[in-house]
């Protein structure tokens, strides 16, 4: 039997100005799943994220997370997501601390745990003695692991991730890769990752590939791969995304 669809998103239209960004795109997340949106710069990413958490509204077409209609019920369907934006959500004036447990007073988590949850997550970025640090002294690295810990904190179902890697080096990439596939598997987390870098995207169980707005592949790594014609990973994306749009 498959495991239920913890997201679901149906026909999404959004438009700026009149210039369409996203044209008609579906999108499902499984339990355990993890998925990487990837499409290069101007794709639609952003948008679609800004639209899966709320920030705007579709002009066309349903979000619906863990059974709730993200438009009709917003905070039912938002208690469910951890989200990492581009931009930073940390108020860089405050300690790593402070900012924590900021995010888990909103979600109302009692402070024992919360302080439990907070050195746990540190502790796995490897930035346990970092809680008194104010964030501006943090590197930018560290700072996009304070992001990651933030968004786990109130263990969310599904995990979205805006170009998270941004900025890290190659070590820290791969780190935060690995916890972030490995938090998945272990715990059934979904996952939905969005990255212009194709590398990255090749680490996911599933691949949607997003160009000027629209769907030009969704399913698993291995398929697309096996559609191709030979082509390494890369080589195959940049096929793809070179051919002309619906
Ligand atoms: N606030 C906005 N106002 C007007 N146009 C916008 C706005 N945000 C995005 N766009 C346009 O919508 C399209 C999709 O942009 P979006 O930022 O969603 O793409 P992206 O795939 O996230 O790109 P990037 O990787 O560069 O962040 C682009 O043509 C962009 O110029």
């Amino acid at each position: 039997m498959s495991t239920p669809f913890l997201l679901t998103a149906q026909n999404l239209h959004k438009a700026y100005n009149g210039k369409p960004a996203l044209k008609g795109v579906n999108l499902t997340l499984r339990a355990g799943e993890m998925l990487a949106l990837l499409g290069p710069n101007g794709a639609g990413k952003s948008t679609l994220l800004q639209l899966l958490t709320g920030l705007f509204s579709p002009d066309q077409g349903t979000i619906v997370v863990m059974g709730h209609d993200l438009q009709r019920h917003p905070s039912r369907a938002l208690a469910s997501l951890g989200v990492v934006f581009q931009q930073t959500a940390l108020d860089i004036d405050l300690t790593v601390m402070a900012n924590l447990l900021f995010h888990t007073d909103l979600h109302g988590l009692p402070r024992i745990m919360a302080r439990q949850r907070i050195a746990d997550g540190l502790a796995a970025m490897g930035l346990g003695d970092q809680a008194r640090a104010v964030v501006r002294s943090l590197s930018g690295g560290n700072r996009r692991k304070v992001e990651l810990v933030r968004a786990l904190l109130h263990e969310p179902a599904l995990l979205l991730m805006d170009e998270a890697t941004v900025g890290l080096d190659p070590a820290s990439r791969q780190h935060l890769l690995d916890q972030v596939r490995s938090l998945c598997h272990a715990r059934g987390m979904a996952v939905l990752w969005a990255t212009h870098l194709i590398e990255e995207a090749k680490v996911a169980d599933r691949l949607l590939l997003l160009h000027q707005g629209t769907v030009r592949f969704d399913g698993s790594i291995d398929t697309f791969m096996s559609a191709s014609s030979g082509n390494d990973f890369q080589a195959e994306v940049l096929q793809q995304l070179e051919k002309p749009g619906p």
